[in-house]
């Protein structure tokens, strides 16, 4: 974990969810929130990287985090994972909206099927998991959601539509959330992030002249990273956002 990241005392002992939390930045997080001592339940469908995340936590954490195997896409599955995580750690009082597919499509190929399903992951669950989790962080005296986007959508990027539509779609939501749950004392932002270099990232896009052009556009000249999005999103869910709500905060290195 990167040594820049400071502690954020009311975080420690606090029930926070993530959604894929077993890789990408979703793991860096669910190891960021695990280092400030909260209770992490995170959400995923991928079994052995997330297996192997908790397995390695486990020992080095004030709470072990606890994976819960689900699809997002399925509304059930969802509502259950939520309570899970509900029953084992009491309600959340942060929720992280992660999980996501960025898979590439071409706009004349694409089908309404496909279009549909690029949604069920990429913003359904952003809207259906705070509905399943925002009764809980009520009663528990409020919260903070912090719902990930993408800069992505604002570049005219053309590989992706169905995403970027999606990722626009998350600001739209952010905000409709914070004004529908502001006054139950629940904050929701979201981050957006430029490009990220995970795992997936390095293996299916990121070239040397790629990233050598993207960072040539960023004030920062150098690539993000993972742990880059920890500190951001810590803040964001801590009460040292106290009166932030409905905002969108881009970590992307200074390219917009
Ligand atoms: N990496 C980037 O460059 C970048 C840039 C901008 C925004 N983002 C956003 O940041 C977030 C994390 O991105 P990432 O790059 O770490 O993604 P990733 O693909 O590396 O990880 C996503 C995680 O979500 C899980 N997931 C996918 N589909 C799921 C489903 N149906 N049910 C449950 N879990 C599922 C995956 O198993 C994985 O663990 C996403 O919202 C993404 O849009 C990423």
């Amino acid at each position: 974990m990167s040594e820049h990241v400071p502690t954020f005392p009311d975080l420690k002992d606090k029930a926070v969810l993530i959604t894929g939390g077993g890789s990408g930045i979703g793991a860096a997080l669910t190891e960021g929130f695990a280092a400030q001592g909260s209770k992490v339940a995170f959400i995923d469908v991928a079994g052995a990287p997330s297996r192997e995340l908790a397995d390695r936590l486990a020992g080095i954490s004030r709470h072990a985090p606890l994976f819960i195997q689900a699809d997002l896409t399925d509304l059930e599955a969802l509502k259950q994972a939520v309570a899970q995580a509900e029953s084992a750690h009491g309600p959340a009082r942060v929720l992280i909206n992660n999980a996501a597919l960025d898979d590439r499509h071409e706009l004349l190929e694409i089908t309404g099927d496909y279009w549909d399903a690029n949604h069920a992951i990429n913003l359904r669950p952003v809207a259906f998991t705070a509905q399943a989790v925002a009764p809980g962080m009520i009663a528990a005296g409020g919260g903070a959601i912090v719902n990930f986007t993408s800069t992505s959508y604002m570049l005219n990027i053309g590989a992706m539509p169905a995403y970027t539509a999606a990722k626009a779609g998350i600001v739209g939501l952010t905000k409709g959330l914070a004004g529908r749950l502001g006054p139950d004392g629940i904050r929701v932002n979201a981050i957006a992030p430029g490009w990220v270099m995970t795992e997936r990232q390095k293996k299916l896009w990121v070239t040397e002249e790629g990233l050598a052009a993207m960072i040539e556009r960023q004030c920062l000249k150098r690539p993000i990273e993972p742990d880059d999005m920890v500190g951001p999103c810590l803040f964001l869910a801590s009460n040292a956002s106290a009166m932030i709500t409905a905002q969108v905060l881009i970590a992307d290195g200074g390219m917009m």
